[in-house]
């Protein structure tokens, strides 16, 4: 841990925040519902993983999505295939189950859990990557000592009923304006038409379910996904 920023707030250190920009590059977020009928959700992670995704979180929410053993049962099996491809495993809302899988962090709204509270549930190593839709949530997620942010909606979306309205790469542009200079990722209706213009506003990379899950080919969707960021392999 490091107080780099001379903020007096403790995140992950000058190393590991290279490991979580670079891990923003093309960030799949993925639950048993946002599957198609047929297919394993592993077959689909790994064929992700396979075009390029630089990470992935773990977000069984909604209507029809599983809960209890079902649930944990899901989230070990698509864990053992990050590890295996050495992909960042993030769990969303359920810090509890990101204990007790060990995950590599976890991720929360502004409804969740603070994530100063996060931090001494799971640890001094684990990334907190905050949601934040205004540069004054931004500035109190990163002094609660969140990693990352996540700026959405940034286009939108078909993936999530509650979301807020979208606002374009505007927020990125301000945060960076303002001397931001964590690691962000944008979300929100993101395709790999439109990708670049989220990079060019400052993300550091796209978080995306419906592009990913839901493409034709999940391999060449995320491929293209990973050339819109600008990912050298
Ligand atoms: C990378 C990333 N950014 C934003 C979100 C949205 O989180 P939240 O606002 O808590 O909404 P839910 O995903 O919990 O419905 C995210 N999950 N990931
Ligand atoms: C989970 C989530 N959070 C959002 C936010 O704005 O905070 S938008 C979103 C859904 C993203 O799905 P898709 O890539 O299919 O649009
Ligand atoms: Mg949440």
């Amino acid at each position: 841990m490091s107080d780099r920023h001379g903020d007096g707030v403790r995140r992950v250190s000058d190393r590991q925040e290279d490991g979580v920009r670079r891990a923003m590059g093309v960030y799949l977020i993925m639950g048993s519902t946002n599957v198609p009928a047929g297919i394993d959700p592993e077959d689909l992670l790994r064929e992700a993983i396979e075009g390029g995704i630089t990470c992935f979180q773990f977000r069984e929410k909604g209507s029809g999505s599983l809960a209890g053993e079902a649930k944990l049962e899901l989230a070990k099996r698509l864990q053992a295939v990050c590890r295996e491809h050495g992909i960042p495993f993030i769990v969303n809302d359920d810090i509890s189950l990101a204990v007790v899988l060990k995950a590599d962090g976890v991720h929360v709204g502004q409804d969740d859990e603070p994530a100063a509270e996060i931090r001494a549930r799971i640890g001094a190593e684990a990334i907190i990557g905050v949601s934040a839709h205004t540069v004054a949530e931004a500035r109190k997620a990163l002094a609660d000592g969140a990693d990352y942010l996540g700026i959405g909606p940034i286009y939108p979306t078909g993936s999530k009923p509650d979301a807020k309205v979208p606002q374009g790469t505007r927020l990125l542009e301000e945060l960076r304006d303002a001397g931001i200079t964590v690691p962000l990722v944008g979300i929100g209706g993101i395709t790999p038409d439109n990708a670049s213009a989220v990079i060019a506003a400052g993300a550091d990379g796209v978080s995306v379910i419906s592009a990913i899950t839901l493409a034709p080919s999940v391999r060449d969707a995320a491929r293209q996904l990973a050339d819109a960021a600008g990912i050298v392999k």
